[in-house]
C-alpha cells in the first residue's frame, strides 16, 4: 500500500518503521532539520528494549500536494500541531486519514476537516502505545504494548479492513475502540496530573519517586478529572483505569513511585505545549460540568509556575 506518514517525531517515525517493515510503500512528511536528517542518515531508530538500531530509508517529502494520492495517511503530532494541517489535509484528495496522538477535540477536528473537503474524507482517530524521545537525530524508542487503539468518533470506523490491510505484515497490533472520543479523554485526565506534576519539578523524576505528598496529590487530581468527564456523560474509558486510581490508592501511588524511579520514564517524551493545551481544553470541561477540580488546580497553576526551561 501507498501510505503517508505525516509528522516524523517520535511515534511517526516509529510508526513509518513499522509500516516499511510490513512491506509498505511509506512517504513521511518531514519539514526543516528532521527532514533534512531523514534525508542524510534516513529513519534512525534505536529500539531501547532490543538493544538494536534498525535504518530504513524513506521517500521524505515537505509539503502535501492537493493532487497527490495515498491510500492511507496517519497524522501523528501533538495536539496544538493538528489546525495547522486540517486545511492542508482538506485540500488533498486522499480519502482515508487517521489522526494519531493524544486529542482533546476530536468531534471538532473530524468536523473541520469533512467540512473543508470538496472530496469525501473518512476519518479515524488513533493512539499508539508506544513512546521515545528524540536524540541527536535518531529515535530512542520503546515499544511498549507495541499496538495502536483505533476508532471513529461517530460510530465504526468505515476504513477497518484497510487498516488491517495495512498493518497485516507488521508486528503492530490494532486494537479497535468503540468509544474513541471517551478513550482519548479519559487518557487525557492522568497525563494532565503526572506531566503537570512532573513539569512543577523541573523534570525531576526521582523528586516524584520520593514524594508522597506529590503522588498522593496526583491520584486526586486523576479522581477530580474522571469525576469531570462523568458528570459530562462520559464513561470513562478502560474502566479499569478509574478502578486503579480510585480504588487502589495505594497501589496506584507505589505504581507511580516505582515508574517515576525507571530509567525508562525519562524516555516518555512529554511536550509542555500540548499539556498546556489540555488545560485550556479541560477548563472548558470543568466549566460546563460545575464540578470542583482543587487538587488538579493546584497542580496547573504549579504547571504554568514552572518554565519550559526547566522542563524535560
Ligand atoms: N513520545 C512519546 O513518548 C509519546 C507520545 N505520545 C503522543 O503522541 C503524539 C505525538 O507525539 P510525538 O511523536 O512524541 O511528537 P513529536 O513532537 O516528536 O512529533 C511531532 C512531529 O510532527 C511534526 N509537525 C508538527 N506540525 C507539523 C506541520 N505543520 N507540518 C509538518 N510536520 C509537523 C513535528 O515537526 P518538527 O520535527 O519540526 O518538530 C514533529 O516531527 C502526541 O499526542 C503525544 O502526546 C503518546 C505516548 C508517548
Ligand atoms: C503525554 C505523554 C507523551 C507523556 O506523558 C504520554 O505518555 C501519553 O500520552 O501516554
Amino acid at each position: 500500500m501507498n501510505i503517508l506518514v505525516y509528522g516524523a517525531g517520535v511515534l511517526g517515525s516509529y510508526l513509518a518503521h513499522v509500516l516499511v517493515r510490513g512491506g509498505h510503500d511509506v512517504t513521511v512528511l518531514a519539514r526543516g532539520k528532521r527532514a533534512e536528517e531523514l534525508e542524510q542518515s534516513g529513519l534512525v531508530i534505536r529500539h531501547y528494549f532490543q538493544r538494536k538500531t534498525t535504518v530504513d530509508q524513506v521517500r521524505v517529502i515537505r509539503t502535501l500536494d492537493a493532487e497527490e494520492s495515498f491510500d492511507l495517511i496517519f497524522v501523528v503530532m501533538t495536539y496544538p500541531d493538528f489546525p495547522s494541517v486540517l486545511p492542508i489535509l482538506a485540500a488533498n484528495q486522499s480519502r482515508h486519514i487517521v489522526l494519531v496522538g493524544n486529542n482533546a477535540d476530536s468531534n471538532k477536528m473530524q468536523h473541520e476537516l469533512q467540512q473543508m473537503s470538496r472530496t469525501d474524507k473518512q476519518v479515524a482517530f488513533g493512539f499508539q502505545i508506544s513512546a521515545g524521545r528524540r536524540e541527536n537525530g535518531r529515535i530512542v524508542c520503546i515499544r511498549a504494548g507495541g499496538q495502536m487503539v483505533l476508532g471513529g468518533i461517530d460510530g465504526p470506523v468505515s476504513f477497518r479492513s484497510l487498516l488491517e490491510k495495512a498493518f497485516e505484515s507488521t508486528k503492530y497490533k490494532l486494537v479497535f475502540h468503540e468509544d474513541m472520543d471517551a478513550w482519548l479523554k479519559s487518557h487525557i485526565v492522568p497525563i494532565l496530573a503526572m506531566n503537570a506534576a512532573l513539569f512543577a519539578k523541573g523534570g525531576r523524576l526521582q523528586e516524584i519517586a520520593k514524594d508522597k505528598e506529590t503522588r498522593t496529590q496526583i491520584i486526586a487530581a486523576i479522581d477530580e478529572g474522571f469525576s469531570v468527564l462523568e458528570a459530562l456523560g462520559y464513561s470513562i474509558t478502560p474502566a479499569g483505569q478509574a478502578a486503579f486510581f480510585r480504588n487502589h490508592k495505594r497501589t496506584a501511588s507505589l505504581a507511580l513511585k516505582i515508574y517515576h524511579s525507571l530509567p525508562v520514564a525519562r524516555l516518555v517524551d512529554g511536550s509542555f505545549e500540548e499539556i498546556a493545551a489540555f488545560f485550556e481544553a479541560f477548563g472548558d470541561w470543568k466549566r460546563n460540568a460545575g464540578v470542583p477540580t482543587p487538587r488538579l488546580d493546584d497542580l496547573e497553576k504549579q504547571f504554568f509556575g514552572s518554565t519550559k526551561a526547566e522542563s524535560r
